[in-house]
């Protein structure tokens, strides 16, 4: 049986998956453990809107407009399975004057293991991530003190209180109304921004110099501008001067360092800050001091040497402006 839905039938996908649970569309093969499980005073008492006794035909034509309502993005109202077997039902209820509302029911034998709270702290996750919903409400009966621990739990408030008619108990029933305003997402932590030097070392012939970046380094194996992070009190040209020195042994004065371009990019634990110096004087012979791998590159074939992200952007204003 297929149970999933597209984004683009639904606007919204399922099924939902959870550490224990999947919730999924009900399907026409539901109805007989529906209403086995339904069919239970103890999970129909609960119910506003099923009687008791529960009979399969009812719950055939609920599945077919629980299918329905899914398509018109009217209600998800989805089974609950736990390695296959149906253990409950979840739903989540668009009202055109209220609230979205959520409602569910667990089968007597699958209580006490936390399954209710599970499936509707998935539900509610997914129906503020997929449909938008932020807030939502939740009806209990006033002695349903299970209910109530499970929408406590998942951040519901208690909101007021009336009375709602019972088919399963064919009278009107005193309910507490719950609501729940979900968290807003939180926004990404923070970087720290790093701020590196980079230098376009540019030969006679217009080529520029490229560094490998070594072995066992973040980002290992990519071509870079040579340059490095700032030393504590060093200005951004005292410190080229001495990572040009120590990484490939040549002297050169910030007389000859112009600022050309820099480049600000988004790691994953950092975000880097990168200004690029332009240098085409210096004294000594480059040499690699470090091990690293060096290439004297022409600006038409820098696409052919990988580098690092943040530089990709560099390596299209270098080219332009050589
Ligand atoms: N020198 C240089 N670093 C670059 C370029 N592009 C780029 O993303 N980076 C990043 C890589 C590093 O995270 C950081 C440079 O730091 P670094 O070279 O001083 O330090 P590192 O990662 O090699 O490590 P370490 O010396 O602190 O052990 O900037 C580039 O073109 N040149």
């Amino acid at each position: 049986m297929d149970t999933s839905t597209s984004m683009a039938a639904t606007g919204a996908s399922l099924p939902i998956v959870t550490a224990r649970l999947l919730l999924r569309r009900l399907v026409a093969e539901d109805a007989a453990a529906v209403t086995r499980l339904v069919n239970d005073y103890s999970v129909a008492g609960n119910l506003a809107r099923v009687p008791f006794p529960y009979r399969e035909q009812l719950a055939q034509e609920w599945i077919a407009s629980a299918g329905a309502q899914i398509d018109s993005k009217d209600a998800y109202h989805l089974a609950i399975t736990r390695d296959g077997a149906l253990v409950g039902c979840i739903g989540l209820t668009l009202r055109r004057n209220a609230l979205p509302e959520i409602g569910y029911w667990i089968g007597r034998k699958f209580w006490g293991q936390g399954l209710a709270r599970e499936a509707a702290a998935a539900l509610l996750d997914w129906a503020q991530t997929e449909l938008g919903l932020v807030e939502v409400e939740a009806d209990v009966l006033t002695d349903n003190l299970a209910s109530q621990a499970v929408l406590r739990h998942l951040g519901f408030v208690e909101s007021g209180s009336g009375v709602q008619q019972f088919l399963s108990r064919n009278r009107k029933m005193p309910v507490l109304m719950f609501r729940r305003v979900a968290e807003p997402p939180k926004p990404p932590a923070p970087k720290p921004v790093l701020l590196v030097v980079a230098c376009a070392l540019v030969d006679s012939d217009g080529r520029i110099l490229l560094a490998q970046r070594p072995k066992g380094k973040q980002l290992e194996g990519l071509w870079e501008f040579p340059g490095g992070k700032l030393n504590d009190g060093e200005t951004p040209e005292a410190a080229l001067i001495r990572e040009l020195r120590e990484e490939l042994s040549i002297e050169t004065q910030e007389s000859c360092l112009s600022p050309l371009f820099f480049a600000s990019h988004a790691y994953e634990k950092f975000h880097l800050l990168m200004p690029l110096y332009i240098c085409r004087k210096w004294q000594g012979r480059v040499t690699s001091a470090e091990g690293q791998a060096l290439a004297w590159v022409r600006p038409e074939k820098l696409a052919d040497y990988p580098m690092p992200p943040a530089d990709v952007p560099l390596v299209a204003l270098l080219r332009d402006f050589l």
